[in-house]
Parts: C-alpha cells; sequence; structure tokens
C-alpha cells in the first residue's frame, strides 16, 4: 500500500512498511531552503485510520512537512513512504472559475469525468445542490466543502489537511470541523490535520504532534471519548500541555489571584 517518494539526495532505505500497520513512514527527513534546514532529520509514523493532528508556531516547518507527504515537493533527504491513495485540501479551496462544481471535483483524475461520482462526493459533504454551480457563487465554507469533495472522489488512505477552517468565520468553522470527523469515521482513512488551534486537534484528533526545531518534539494520545466538548474532563489538561509545548502560557482565569 505505500510508495516511496525518492528524495534528490538518494533515500535511506526505510523497513517494511507494506505489513498494513503502518500508513506513512518517514525516517529522517530533512528538507532545506537556501542551505537553512527547515525539517531536520525528521521521523514520523502514522497508522492506517488514524487522526493525527500537526500542531507548531508559525512557520515551523507544519506545510512544508505536509507537501512533501503529499508529493508536491520531492527536494528531500530521508526515507518517506506514503499510501499511493492520497488527497490534500488546502486553506485556500483552489477551484477553477472556469470549471463548474463537479469539474473541479474531479479535476486531475484520470480517464473520462463522470459527473455522478463527482456527485456522490459533493452529496457525501452535503453540496450534492450546487454540483452545477460556478465557484464564485459559493461562500466560504462551501467552496472548502467542495474542496474535501475534490480529496474524497480520491478515496485516500491518507488524507492531508493543511489548515483547512483557518479562513472560516467560527460557526461555519464547526460545522466543517463536525463533517470532517464524520467523514474520517465513514472512511476510516488516516487523516493529518495542520492547524494552529490546539482545541481543534482536542476535538478532532487520536494523537497530537508538536513541530519544533525541525522535528516532532512532542506527541501526545488524545484518549479523550468522542464526540468530544471543550469542556470534557481531561481536556483542559491536554490543552494546557499543548500550549506550553507550543511557547504559549494560558491566561489566569478571571478573579484567580497569580
Ligand atoms: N519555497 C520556499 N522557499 C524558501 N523558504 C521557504 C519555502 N517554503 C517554506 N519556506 C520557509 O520554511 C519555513 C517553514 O515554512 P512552512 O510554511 O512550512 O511553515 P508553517 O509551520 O506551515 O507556518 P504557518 O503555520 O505560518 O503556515 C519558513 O521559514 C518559510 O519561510
Amino acid at each position: 500500500m505505500a510508495t516511496d517518494i525518492p528524495g534528490q539526495v538518494s533515500p535511506t532505505t526505510a523497513g517494511p512498511v507494506s505489513d498494513g500497520a503502518v500508513a506513512v513512514r518517514v525516517e529522517g527527513l530533512t528538507r532545506a531552503f537556501d542551505g537553512r534546514p527547515v525539517i531536520d532529520r525528521l521521523d514520523l509514523t502514522l497508522r492506517p485510520g488514524e487522526f493525527t493532528a500537526l500542531l507548531g508556531r508559525s512557520g515551523c516547518g507544519k506545510s512544508t512537512l505536509l507537501r512533501v507527504l503529499a508529493g508536491l515537493d520531492r527536494d528531500i533527504e530521508g526515507t518517506v513512504l506514503v499510501p499511493k491513495r492520497r488527497a490534500v485540501a488546502f486553506q485556500a479551496p483552489r477551484l477553477m472559475p472556469w470549471k463548474r462544481v463537479w469539474r473541479n471535483v474531479l479535476l486531475g483524475l484520470d480517464g473520462k469525468p463522470q459527473r455522478d461520482v463527482a456527485e456522490g462526493a459533493l452529496a457525501e459533504v452535503g453540496l450534492g445542490h450546487r454540483s452545477g454551480a460556478w465557484p464564485k457563487t459559493l461562500s466560504g465554507g462551501e467552496a472548502q466543502r467542495a474542496s474535501l469533495a475534490r480529496a474524497l472522489v480520491r478515496e485516500p488512505d491518507l488524507l492531508l489537511l493543511d489548515e483547512p477552517f483557518g479562513a472560516l468565520d467560527a460557526l461555519t468553522r464547526i460545522k466543517a470541523q463536525r463533517l470532517v470527523a464524520e467523514l474520517w469515521q465513514r472512511r476510516g482513512c488516516a487523516v493529518l490535520l495542520v492547524t494552529h488551534d490546539v482545541e481543534e486537534a482536542l476535538l478532532l484528533a487520536d494523537r497530537a504532534l508538536v513541530m519544533r526545531d525541525g522535528v516532532i518534539a512532542y506527541e501526545t494520545p488524545v484518549a479523550l471519548d468522542r464526540p468530544r466538548a471543550v469542556g470534557d474532563p481531561g481536556f483542559a489538561a491536554l490543552r494546557s500541555r499543548l500550549l506550553t509545548e507550543l511557547g504559549v502560557d494560558e491566561p489566569v482565569p478571571t478573579g484567580a489571584v497569580a
């Protein structure tokens, strides 16, 4: 199931990954820009069906890592093994304005465009009725759902999400988070979600990673029952720990004596 993304400098060999126990295996990954390594001998394993959130301060290399896993950046050293079937959705929905929504969903797929396949994916994200619409007539949330449908139609074993809710208003964002949780539970694919939002990570993920200094510097399982709520027992302790790892001090609650 795994496929190798060769680095420009000959990659080191990885162990067997097609045993079904691993969806992604990254070993000793390095990516430098202008001689400065942004990712520096990073190791990472994702299990099939696992929902993982990737946190980290701005500029730490989260998107760079995601682009490598998506196969969009091959100028790397180290070993990257990922499933062949993978899809990515970015913060900007990246719809082609001159193509109707259903054609956008099928963009880049091989074979004859099958509208019913696109409409199946659009229905899954609650957008079946907008299949024939032009992208400019969609709201921000609808465009983001179309972008998710474009990812789903690829039937990914690995879904890569780069801050897909970042530009949405608070209410639309909550709905989009619920949709992703539903899709993940239905599809059973591994998900790697890049987010700035600790609460979002804890609402959705099985495991949260913190990237720092070019590596995964901290990780924790998120062993909270689903569906989750911010007020759940255990939530606050995990949030506080993750914020500390991100170098953010939690505000002292109003009325508390510092
Ligand atoms: N194509 C590029 N050329 C040069 N530098 C780059 C390139 N892409 C990324 N970088 C640099 O690599 C570092 C990591 O960028 P990246 O976008 O991966 O960070 P990030 O953690 O996703 O940040 P943010 O949370 O702000 O989106 C930054 O310093 C960025 O300027």
